[in-house]
């Protein structure tokens, strides 16, 4: 998408020569809500502040509110509590088209019978640009995307991937301080989505404009944003960066929802001489990361060891193996405790023990703590 980094940075430069204030937040919400006409509240009290250039995703399950924040921030839905700052100014009743904001359809929503270059110069025909004008941007963008030579086919005679580049060309033509996306590569492949995954990170990080981008897929969120907004029933549940998301969930749902997490409740057992916090559990005292009091135990998959011998003193979970895949260089087990829940757990496939085993073998599994982590339920 970008051939030519120098020429993407020159552009850049110009895009955004007009967005460099000196306000802090690019983004502010302040308990944003939205409950529509027939009394469906979709969003409660959304807080978030996003600074400039930074790349943050809403990501939850079908109907959490995440496409209709996104249509609050750009206007084409009414807040119904609450205030949207862009910039320091706020826009909560500004009408769409005088926000800073471009938005990125699934669909792309390109005008079908229009050209490539009729499609993207039509956000600046709408903004009255002199002719001349209009022509220099949109020469420079099609030369940026590398679609010059697509300009004069119809846009309804070209790939889902082309199709896709001129959504965003067309979004970023008109200059926003905010680019919103929803879901933009859902209508793609899984390969064409990886690759159009990194270009759309490395362009972000080229223009340094702040992207908002919806997915309900955890890879592309984990895998592009600097900030993850996890989302559930109209409610943010955690914004973390997504490392943090997936060492530290912050509640049951994100537990649950991000990465693959064995969640064991407990009553707290006081902190540990290493500052740690325990929790007494009917397998034992399982030691993790979290606030004095926490009563439920969060545990990776990756953090279970098989340890046939124990380390003393350390939790031993008595089981035996229900099922054995191996992934490239990654074991999966599936483990049934004694209290006849199945757990899954990731482990080197290449470790001896896991050549060994096969479904009815028993096991007993320890816990790493240093990725526990301890959460209230
Ligand atoms: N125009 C509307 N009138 C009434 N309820 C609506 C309207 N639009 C959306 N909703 C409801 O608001 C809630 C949030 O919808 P929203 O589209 O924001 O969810 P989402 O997280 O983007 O879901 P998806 O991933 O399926 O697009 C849902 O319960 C939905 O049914």
């Amino acid at each position: 998408m970008i051939p030519n980094p120098g020429r993407a940075q020159i552009a850049a430069r110009t895009l955004t020569s007009s967005i460099c204030g000196a306000m802090t937040h690019d983004l502010e919400l302040n308990s944003v809500g939205k409950t529509y006409p027939d009394g469906t509240t979709a969003v409660q009290d959304f807080d978030l502040k996003v600074e400039k250039g930074e790349f943050v995703a809403f990501l939850g399950p079908s109907g959490c509110g995440k496409s209709t924040t996104l249509r609050m921030i750009a206007g084409f839905e009414e807040i119904t509590r609450g205030n949207i700052l862009i910039k320091g100014r706020d826009v909560s009743h500004t009408p769409p088209e005088k926000r800073p904001t471009s938005m990125i359809f699934q669909n792309y929503a390109l005008f079908p019978h229009m050209t490539v270059r009729q499609n993207i110069g039509f956000g600046l025909d709408i903004k009255g640009l002199a002719r001349s004008e209009k022509d220099r941007k949109v020469e420079r963008i099609l030369d940026m995307f590398d679609l010059t030579e697509f300009a004069d086919r119809k846009a309804d005679r070209l790939s889902g991937g082309q199709r896709q580049r001129i959504a965003l060309a067309r979004g970023l033509v008109v200059e926003p301080e905010i680019l919103l996306l929803d879901e933009p590569l859902g209508a793609l492949d899984a390969n064409l989505r990886r690759i159009i995954q990194n270009e759309l990170k490395l362009l972000q990080r080229e223009l340094g404009i702040t992207f908002v981008f919806v997915t309900h897929a955890q890879s592309e969120a984990l895998g592009l944003s600097d900030r993850v907004v996890v989302m559930s029933n109209g409610v943010v549940e955690q914004i973390s960066p997504p490392e943090e998301l997936y060492r530290r969930p912050a509640t049951p749902f994100v537990a649950g929802f991000i990465g693959s997490n064995t969640v064991i409740k407990g009553t707290p057992a006081g902190a540990a001489p290493d500052g740690t916090q325990q929790l007494t559990t009917p397998f034992g005292t399982i030691t993790g990361h979290g606030l004095a009091g926490a009563d439920t135990a969060v545990i990776p998959a990756e953090a279970f060891r098989i340890a046939p011998q124990g380390t003393p003193g350390e939790i031993r979970l008595p089981g035996t193996i229900t099922a054995r895949k191996l992934v490239g260089a990654v074991g999966h087990l599936r483990v049934r405790l004694s209290d006849e829940r199945e757990i899954d757990i990731e482990t080197h496939a290449a470790a001896p023990e896991v050549q060994t085993l096969a479904p009815g073998a028993g096991v007993t599994l320890g816990i790493d703590p240093v990725a526990v982590t301890l959460i209230n339920s």
